[in-house]
């Protein structure tokens, strides 16, 4: 039986268990994507903080040792998240090694994020394994708007560009998160402001994705990088009035740390990565546009 929101609530520090000191584990095992949204820079260095990045890419064997260390390390870690690099659904990784951590870390909460792409088609996977919060990332219903955020999906084998594009992905999006909401899995969205091209469409999000099945609500602010490196990130200002816009359908989130993907420790007070991952110095490798 997978934790319920209300539980993840005092549990997971992405759910509000901020308030009571609980850690987490980003497992960096999932380096692939089959997307490309415009904003995101995957990249192997020791020093940014922010989604995308890691100090290594780690096997589902090498995560239980890992964990083995982290816990032993930080004892309030009580979630074992997967958020990349890249996408946890574009390989089998981050599924087989949450398979492994359920048997050898039964008590940990099982956290995963997506572009939710393949979700639907994997959703009876994702419910087996017992994952007690997916996140999915939502940055448009609209496949115009959508498409401003998103160069192309790969789906199958095949490219798809724009609005095509755009249509399969918000497809799946939603159907993903109906199948697996039914399920009784706690679902967060998160949605990347870019105030000049989603700003005004965040209510029309909030609204499709509670209806979808969805508990919580994670506005985050853009980093300006990549091909939308020219874009402003949204002022506090934009942010407040997009979560409050949001909040009249849905539960937000409001304290979002952007998050590496391969953080360790209690967000906002304490970070173990250095020990775990043996970061080296400020090496920089870029591995998302080859
Ligand atoms: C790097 S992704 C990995 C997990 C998964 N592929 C996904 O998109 O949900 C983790 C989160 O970082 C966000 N992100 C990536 N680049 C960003 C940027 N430049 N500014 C703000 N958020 C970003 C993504 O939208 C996503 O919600
Ligand atoms: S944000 Fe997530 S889905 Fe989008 S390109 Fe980056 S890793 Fe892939």
């Amino acid at each position: 039986m997978s934790n319920t929101y209300q539980d993840l609530q005092n549990s997971h520090p992405c759910f509000g268990g901020h308030k009571n000191n609980v850690g987490r584990i980003h497992l960096p095992v999932s380096p692939g994507c089959n997307i490309a949204c415009r904003f995101c820079d995957r990249v192997i260095n020791d020093v940014e903080e922010r989604p995308g990045v890691t100090s290594k890419v780690i096997t589902p064997d090498e995560s239980l040792e890992v964990l083995e260390k982290a816990l032993s390390i930080c004892p309030e870690i009580t979630v074992a998240g997967i958020a990349g690099p890249g996408d946890t659904l574009a390989t089998d990784y981050a599924l087989q090694t949450f398979r492994k951590v359920k048997e050898k870390f039964p008590k940990l909460i099982k956290c995963m994020s997506t572009n939710g792409l393949l979700l639907y088609e994997k959703a009876d996977e994702v419910i087996d394994i017992g994952i007690d919060s997916l996140t999915v990332t939502v940055n448009a219903v609209k496949p115009e708007i959508l498409e401003k955020l998103n160069k192309y999906i790969i789906y199958h084998g095949r490219k798809y560009e724009g609005i095509e594009g755009a249509e399969i992905l918000i497809e799946n999006q939603l159907k993903g998160i109906k199948k697996v909401a039914a399920s009784g899995i706690t679902i967060k969205i998160n949605t990347v402001l870019v105030p000049e091209i989603n700003g005004g469409h965040i209510e029309e999000i909030a609204k499709t994705v509670k209806e979808a099945g969805a508990s919580i609500y994670n506005i985050i602010p853009l980093i300006p990088q990549y091909e939308l490196a020219d874009r402003k990130a949204p002022n506090c200002l934009q942010i407040d009035e997009a979560r409050t816009k949001a909040s009249k359908y849905i539960d937000v989130f409001r304290h979002c740390q952007h998050c590496r993907a391969d953080a360790v420790g209690v967000p906002g007070k304490s970070e173990y990565g250095d020990r775990i991952y043996q970061r080296r110095l400020n090496v920089k490798e870029t591995f998302s546009h080859g």
